[in-house]
């Protein structure tokens, strides 16, 4: 079960089936709840994923919020049925507050999209109230069309274009023409996403250009996929917000939904408007879905087409109210700065391998002197070797996407504590109270005078001595440099870590 964070009933459904057809020209919109209801897909609802349904249940119900429209209805500022609108609009949002107020999911059936008016208002208004003034509902808006022009801006004066604006109150109403709709019942531009956009007026890109408002158009979606997007969206909106889900039957191609009023192609894929669904429902956020603009009558060719579109309707319904548990995997995604790292290994290599080289030499001397081998010449070969390996695993691992920032941390802390053994020895040796390497170099080979000159014995000895004296110092020098790269490995590795989350 997907746990509800804002719902006090989460298997409870407040049903709002409103046959209504006056926010656009096109008859048959109105039929779409009936239509929606007779394929079964309350049936469903209450009897595959175990809802408890209240409100309009009745194929019937879907009649009450357009009876007694008024008679004459004029434009107003070019709005088409205004009056009819305004009053349906106000009927839903009474009804979708109702619900909400109690907790309730609820699901809307439409209609032309001019419903989510009422719908929005409804849930925006009960979201305030139940969880203080400070919470502002998001609404991701799945259409093809982005429905926030001004009665001023809209070239058709069809409201189910309008919805948007006069939601979010760029556009104003007054008196009997949304003149209800009051400050609780706004949305916020900043919390509303688009997806599926794909015909947007000029005046509307201006609107959206000018307010910032996060949108995703077919573009992104076949740029990065619709799980991408659907990461983006929902990053946009936050994790502690209530999610209010508006979806257009026309964002999906006409190829799984041609029953719509104004089908525009180059849509979602239904598996993909299906994906949708199931990801909002998913975060647990959702406090209302409203399915609209199926249109049954508009069945060019054939009946299948209408029987098409609501069968797409109700699996988009039924996606975003699935109630099962679904293991999600988190799947980490840690970006390593890969320059610093490659030149991390780079040096960290080099240090490792001069300093297997000069102790295995320094071996070898003893050996021939017949001197003993000190404990630290095996040591360091060992620590350095262990060092090599461990950049071997590293390569290992980013080979396969796995380079975990904790194998790392531990590994670089393991070995900054062998090393820092090596290096406090080696200083020791350097610069220790007794015999020490720094102060018999400076006397016997640095320090001696004079320095032999010439193809003699002595000579010889003198180089292989100060060899041995330039080794003692590189040693010391790539000692010190591994030391601080494998602390800067340790800041590192938290880095990614601390970035990912
Ligand atoms: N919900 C819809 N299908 N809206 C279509 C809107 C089309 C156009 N942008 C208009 O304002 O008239």
């Amino acid at each position: 079960m997907i746990e509800s964070k804002f719902l006090t009933t989460p298997s409870d459904l407040g049903i709002i089936a409103v046959g209504f057809s006056g926010g656009q020209g096109k008859a048959g919109v109105d039929t779409a709840p009936t239509a929606l209801i007779e394929a079964g897909l309350l049936t469903q609802l209450s009897d595959d994923l175990g809802y408890t349904l209240h409100g309009d249940v009745s194929p019937t119900a879907s009649t009450v919020y357009t009876a007694n429209l008024p008679a004459h209805d004029p434009p107003v500022r070019g709005m088409k049925n205004p009056r009819a609108v305004s009053s349906v609009t106000r009927r839903i949002a009474e009804q979708a507050y109702a619900h909400a107020r109690e907790g309730r999911l609820v699901l809307t059936l439409g209609g032309d999209h001019s419903i989510a008016i009422g719908t929005v208002a409804g849930s925006a208004k009960a979201v305030r109230e139940r969880f203080g003034g400070g919470k502002d509902m998001a609404v991701i808006w799945v259409d093809a069309h982005a429905d926030i022009n001004t009665p001023e801006t809209s070239g058709s004066g069809n409201v189910h274009g309008m919805p948007v604006s006069f939601l979010s109150g760029l556009a104003k109403g007054e008196g009997e023409v949304f003149g209800w709709l009051g400050e609780e019942e706004r949305i916020s531009l900043r919390k509303l996403v688009y997806i599926g956009l794909r015909d947007v007026d000029v005046g509307e890109k201006r609107i959206l250009r000018e307010n910032g408002v996060k949108a995703f158009s077919m573009f992104d979606i076949d740029r990065y996929g619709i799980g991408r997007v659907m990461e983006m969206a929902l990053a946009h909106i936050g994790n502690d917000t209530p999610i209010h889900l508006s979806f257009d039957v026309d964002a999906l191609d006409p190829m799984w939904a041609p029953s719509t009023g104004t089908p525009v192609r180059g849509g979602l894929t239904l598996r993909e408007g299906d994906f949708i669904c199931e990801y909002v429902h998913q975060t647990g956020s959702l406090v209302a879905v409203d399915l609209v603009e199926v249109n049954p009558s508009l069945a060019a060719d054939n009946d299948l087409a209408a029987h098409e579109t609501v069968r797409a309707g109700c699996s988009l319904i039924r996606d975003s109210l699935t109630y099962e548990r679904r293991v999600v995997e988190r799947v980490h995604k840690y970006h390593w700065p890969a320059v610093q790292l490659n030149l991390w290994m780079l040096v960290m290599l080099i240090a490792s391998c001069l300093i297997i080289g000069v102790f295995a030499s320094f071996i070898q001397i003893q050996q021939i002197l017949l001197l003993p081998i000190p404990w630290y010449f095996p040591y360091y070969i060992t620590v350095a070797s262990l060092t090599v390996s461990f950049i071997l695993l590293l390569l290992w691992l980013i080979f396969q996407r796995r380079l975990l920032p904790s194998i790392v941390m531990i590994g670089g802390f393991v070995l900054f504590v062998l090393w820092l053994v090596g290096l406090v020895v080696i200083s020791i040796q350097l610069w220790g109270p007794s015999a020490s390497v720094s102060s018999n170099c400076d006397l016997y080979v640095f320090g001696a005078d004079p320095q032999p000159r010439g193809q003699s014995i002595q000579t010889l000895a003198w180089l292989a001595q100060r060899a041995i004296c330039q080794s003692w110092q590189a040693v010391f020098a790539f000692g010190l440099l591994g030391g601080i790269f494998l602390l800067w490995i340790m800041v590192m590795a938290y880095q990614v870590f601390a970035d990912d989350s």
